[in-house]
């Protein structure tokens, strides 16, 4: 990769979060945000752009006046949307950012077009869905965000439990990023130690129960939905797309055959690399997690055909 320019679509909590975090690491050489709410990019870039003075790399940060700024990106990071408030679902968030992300993916085709997209808008599994079938590109380049975070808040709740092997802990969450999410118990590893030697099988359930509703507890305690972690989980993907470092993260793509489906974006475990999700890798369900992801694709799927019947697709 000659360039290493990142769009940030979105600068609210999550986009400016990611920004953030990104021009910590000093993984780009540039990151442009882009707002649609006036003065907000522009606000977050300066601000930003300022606390790069002590990162270890220089990153320059910038404000797109309109969309077209955005262009010739590497990667285009989607966080333009409304986060759930209060008792939503990510799913009532569903007609409202879908028209959003109209708008906007067809900005990223016009300004960046040989961009990977990461999706992070929700609900997540159907935007992404939605940016398949309005680019019509590879599906390589376009990956949601959502196993990554999935995955840490895991890890989180292992740790509370265990309280050692922080930063030690292996951790893989597939299917939607919704109520149906898939923690899988017997993958997870504490510094190569399966953590069903560890914990009991009512912690681990516990610890799953929380997994699944980790989104749901910071929107109970804050107002409005996290992005401390996943704006780091965004970073995270960025930075191993733009490194070509071939790590393993559970991220929605769409699925081509793969695990006995198609035309669906659903998490899974990739191969993220310089051309984004490089290789899908399809890990054996047993029957009973086999049955659990029929059910999370089949609630993504609801989802949309919600879109088909408003005619959302052309
Ligand atoms: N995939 C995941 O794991 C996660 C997804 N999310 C989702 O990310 C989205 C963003 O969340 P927050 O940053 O907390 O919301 P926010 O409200 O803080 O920021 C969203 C920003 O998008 C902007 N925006 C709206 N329409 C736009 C357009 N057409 N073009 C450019 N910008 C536009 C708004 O002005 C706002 O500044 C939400 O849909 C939320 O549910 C949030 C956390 C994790
Ligand atoms: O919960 C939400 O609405 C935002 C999100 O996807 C998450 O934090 O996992």
């Amino acid at each position: 990769m000659t360039k290493r320019k990142v769009g940030i679509i979105g600068a609210g909590a999550v986009g400016a979060t990611a920004a953030y975090s990104l021009s910590m690491m000093g993984v780009c050489g540039e990151i442009v945000l882009f707002d649609i709410a006036e003065g907000v990019a522009k606000g977050k870039a300066i601000d930003i752009g300022q606390s790069v003075h002590y990162a270890p790399v220089s990153t320059i940060v910038t404000a797109a006046e309109s969309p077209a700024d955005v262009n010739d990106c590497d990667i285009v990071v989607i966080t333009a949307g409304v986060p759930r408030k209060g008792d939503m679902t990510r799913e009532d968030l569903l007609m409202i950012n879908a028209k959003i992300m109209k708008s906007v993916v067809e900005d990223v085709m016009k300004y960046s077009p040989d961009a990977v997209i990461i999706c992070v808008s929700n609900p997540l599994d159907v935007m992404s869905y939605v940016i398949h079938r309005m680019t019509g590109w590879e599906r390589n380049r376009i990956i949601g965000m959502a196993g990554a975070l999935d995955g840490a808040r895991m890890a989180y709740q292992i740790y509370n439990k265990l309280g050692y092997g922080a930063g030690q802990t292996g951790t893989l969450v597939i299917g939607d990023h919704g109520q149906h999410m898939i923690p899988l118990p017997h993958k997870v590893q504490v510094g190569s130690v399966n953590t069903l030697e560890l914990l009991s099988k009512e912690e681990m359930e516990e610890i799953i129960e929380r997994t699944r509703n980790g989104g749901a507890e910071i929107v109970k305690h804050l107002g409005t939905s996290g992005y401390y972690a996943p704006g780091r989980a965004i970073a995270y993907m960025v930075e191993a797309i733009l490194n070509d470092s071939k790590v393993v993260v559970a991220s929605s793509v769409l699925l081509e055959g793969e695990y006995g489906y198609s035309d669906v974006s659903v998490g899974v475990p990739v191969v993220l690399g310089k051309h984004g999700a490089e290789k899908i890798i399809e890990i054996e369900l047993d029957d009973a997690t086999r049955e659990k992801f029929k059910t999370s694709v089949e609630s993504i799927r609801e989802g949309i055909d919600i879109l088909k019947a408003n005619k959302f697709f052309d």
